[in-house]
């Protein structure tokens, strides 16, 4: 369905915030993802009236003293002053404006565009929703999710979640296209997209949000590891062989798209291997070279960089990078969870964060993946003692990794994967280092306690024989 931009709130000017009380909002949101950077401008670069009624999408522009800029999401709910009792970004003339995705009617208002397959003309283009058949139906309760996020979800009707993108980016949205490409295949360890929202336009094509199933009683993997820990160690050793399963079914159908050049396996270029390693060699000079010297948890790998650099270096001596394929890209016990029928499901196809788009939609092995989810396992092990003072039991990080690996590559395509389980070991252990490097600059940064954790991740891959996959 067709619509031309609709009038503003009663044919009225719109009243919306001006840059000091935007930059105010916006930097003090949990979601804004630069807190550490010097903001210049926060300045609208469209303002789009979604309804003849209060709900404005505005799509913001965050200027760094640097010059460069991130694209910015912020739905906004215009009401009469007093007839809004929430948090708000600006006051005057009589009204207020607020963040929408807090407002329950606007929530509604969101998802009945989509129902309605709605195309908004808008300064620079169109702003598009979609609904996929069977369509979302008329929407009742919204409630936030809750969850420490960087982007906006609220679950509808406890059967649905919409979740917005606070910084999209620009360009096609690695999530969307891995659900859709994911859901055409008949991939069932997914929540079912059922919707989403976007701007096109040749200025400015941005994915702004999906709607997808609400797993109602689901535990996600990271509580439920700490759970079976405290309660039952063994039990999530056989959930982890059914978690590699997954894993492996997943990377088989993400590598199935022969005829779709976004998603069609490629083998890695000769130079792959050789250049990943020397990206990961500067990381290591970096990170060793910045150590804090008087921290007594760095001992295990204090004075050790150059024997990393030589383990990296062995690793990486012959072999190649293996084939690359569109992956998840931010694999971790906190992106999959257990449903109540005990099934896996995995969420959050954005990849880091971090990342520019075009980074997270490039072709990696997978094994980058495998790697994220065994480091995960060593932080699980970890932080029973970290946490609550509970040790895993002696060889249960070990059982878990060795059930997990076991599943997954009974359930992998091979051709997916270097050729050999030796070249296998030895790239999953370049993958692990990178994680583990990754880490410790992440725990050093923002939480100091938990650094023992990937500085026993990296003492361990000192260790050659350790990691080498049976077979
Ligand atoms: N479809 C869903 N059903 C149930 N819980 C969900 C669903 N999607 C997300 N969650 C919960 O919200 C958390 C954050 O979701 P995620 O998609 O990873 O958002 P973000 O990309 O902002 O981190 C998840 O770890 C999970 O606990
Ligand atoms: O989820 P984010 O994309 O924000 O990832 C960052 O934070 C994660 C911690 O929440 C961090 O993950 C590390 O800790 C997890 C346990 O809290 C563990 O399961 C992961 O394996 C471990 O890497 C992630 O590295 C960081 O980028």
């Amino acid at each position: 369905m067709s619509r031309a931009r609709p009038e503003p709130v009663g044919g009225q000017r719109l009243d919306l915030p001006g840059e000091d009380a935007l930059r105010a909002f916006v930097v003090g949101r949990r979601w804004f993802g630069s807190k550490s950077r010097e903001v210049a401008h926060v300045r609208m670069l469209e303002t789009i009236p979604l309804t003849d009624g209060p709900l404005v999408l505005g799509l913001l522009e965050v200027e760094f003293a640097e010059g460069d800029t991130d694209l910015y999401q912020l739905p906004i709910g215009v009401r009469e002053e007093g007839s809004w009792t929430g948090e708000v970004i600006s006051a005057g003339d009589g009204t207020v404006t607020y963040d929408a995705m807090t407002d329950p009617e606007l929530v509604r208002a969101l998802v009945r565009l989509m129902g309605d397959d709605a195309d908004v003309e808008t300064a620079h283009g169109t702003a598009e929703f979609r609904a996929l058949a069977p369509g979302l139906g008329e929407v009742g309760a919204v409630r936030p999710m809750g969850a420490e996020q960087s982007n906006s979800s609220v679950v509808l009707d406890e059967r649905l979640v919409l979740k917005a993108y606070r910084r999209p980016g620009r360009g096609p949205n690695p999530e969307l296209e891995i659900l859709r490409f994911l859901t055409a295949r008949g991939f069932p360890h997914i929540a079912t997209l059922r919707g989403w929202y976007a701007h096109t336009g040749p200025a400015l094509d941005a994915t702004l949000g999906i709607v997808q199933d609400f797993l109602g009683g689901a535990t996600d993997g990271w509580d439920l590891a700490l759970a079976d820990l405290g309660e039952d160690p063994g039990r999530f050793v056989a959930r982890a062989r059914a978690l590699g399963e997954v894993t492996g079914r997943m990377h088989t159908a993400l590598g199935s798209g022969h005829d779709d050049p976004a998603f069609a396996p490629e083998a890695s270029a000769p130079e792959t291997l050789g250049l990943l390693a020397a990206e990961l060699d500067a990381e290591i000079r970096r990170v060793f070279a910045a150590l804090p010297g008087d921290r007594d948890d760095l001992a295990p790998v204090r004075g050790r960089g150059e024997a990393v650099r030589e383990r990296l270096a062995q690793l990486t001596r012959d072999g190649s990078a293996g084939p690359v394929i569109r992956h998840h890209g931010d694999y971790h016990l906190g992106q999959v969870m257990h449903t109540a029928g005990g099934d896996w499901v995995v969420l959050d196809f954005e990849g880091e964060p971090a990342r520019t788009l075009a980074e997270r939609r490039r072709k990696r092995s997978p094994l980058r993946d495998v790697a994220g989810m065994l480091r995960s396992f060593a932080y699980a092990a970890a932080a029973g003692r970290l946490l609550h003072g509970a040790e895993a039991p002696a060889g249960w990080e070990d059982e878990v990794r060795a059930a997990y690996l076991d599943g997954y590559l009974e359930h992998t395509d091979e051709r997916l994967l270097p050729p050999g389980r030796g070249a296998v070991a030895r790239l999953l252990s370049v993958f692990e280092l990178e994680k583990a490097v990754y880490e410790l600059r992440y725990e050093l940064d923002n939480r100091p306690d938990w650094v023992p954790i990937p500085v026993a991740g990296i003492a361990r891959l000192l260790e050659p024989d350790e990691h080498e996959v049976e077979g």
